[in-house]
């Protein structure tokens, strides 16, 4: 079985996901670096051979080529599941996909919406955050927290008792939380802290932060 690549940017959370889904696997692969910053990804052969929607990240191996970084989470977990088991096999498929579709429409978008605002505007020239929407986005960012704290009382991870790449889809956001100004969210919630905690632990999200530097 060769290498597989990742054609992504170590700095994007959506190459990360996938990154960490490998490094659970135990799976060699290759990040094959595109840079954001130069418009790699906008580049026309790109576009034509990698990636539709001018994105990253694009995953290839021997039998498939990719984009949509939970979906190739998901191929991993599959291809993989003899060796680890990230589908939540025993939760069944009505609570993983609403736990993924929670993931999807409460979590991300004001997570990625909060760091257009309070991070990247600046830094991409586009001027200062916008006051009316960094309170949505932390609003939405308070009631989504609410629901997992109430989960996470229930339950260890997000989809059930079993560590699933649903908690992987979480981890590239939820470690900006300090560097977005929210952290008390999360120290004023015992169990998601104590969820985030655990799951930060884990060496495979390590092995990527080490990459990311
Ligand atoms: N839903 C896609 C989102 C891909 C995406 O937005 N990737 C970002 C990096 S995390 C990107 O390529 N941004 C560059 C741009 O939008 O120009 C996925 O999960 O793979």
């Amino acid at each position: 079985m060769s290498a597989a690549k990742v054609y992504g940017s170590i700095f994007s959370t959506c190459t990360q996901r996938v990154l960490v889904t490998l490094e659970e696997a135990g799976a060699a692969y290759q990040l094959i670096d595109v840079s954001m910053q130069a418009g790699q990804h906008k580049d026309p052969t790109y576009v034509a051979e990698k990636h539709p929607f001018a994105k990253v990240p694009t995953y290839e191996d021997e039998s498939v080529k990719l984009f949509e970084s939970r979906a190739i989470c998901r191929y991993l977990a599959n291809r993989y599941s003899q060796k680890v088991d990230l589908l939540g096999s025993e939760l069944g498929l009505a609570l993983m996909e609403q736990a993924a579709s929670v993931e999807y429409s409460y979590f991300d978008p004001p997570f990625k919406g909060l760091a257009y605002e309070k991070i990247f505007k600046r830094m991409m020239g586009h001027g200062e955050p916008d006051a009316h929407l960094v309170n949505v986005y932390e609003e939405q960012i308070h009631q989504c927290f609410d629901y997992y704290e109430s989960l996470l009382a229930k339950q260890t991870y997000l989809a059930g008792n079993t560590y699933t790449i649903i908690d992987v889809f979480h981890l590239p956001w939820f470690a900006f939380v300090d560097k977005l100004g929210i952290g008390q969210e999360v120290e004023t919630r015992p169990h998601l802290l104590a969820w985030w905690k655990l799951v930060s632990q884990r060496p495979a999200w390590n092995a990527v932060r080490r990459k990311i530097g």
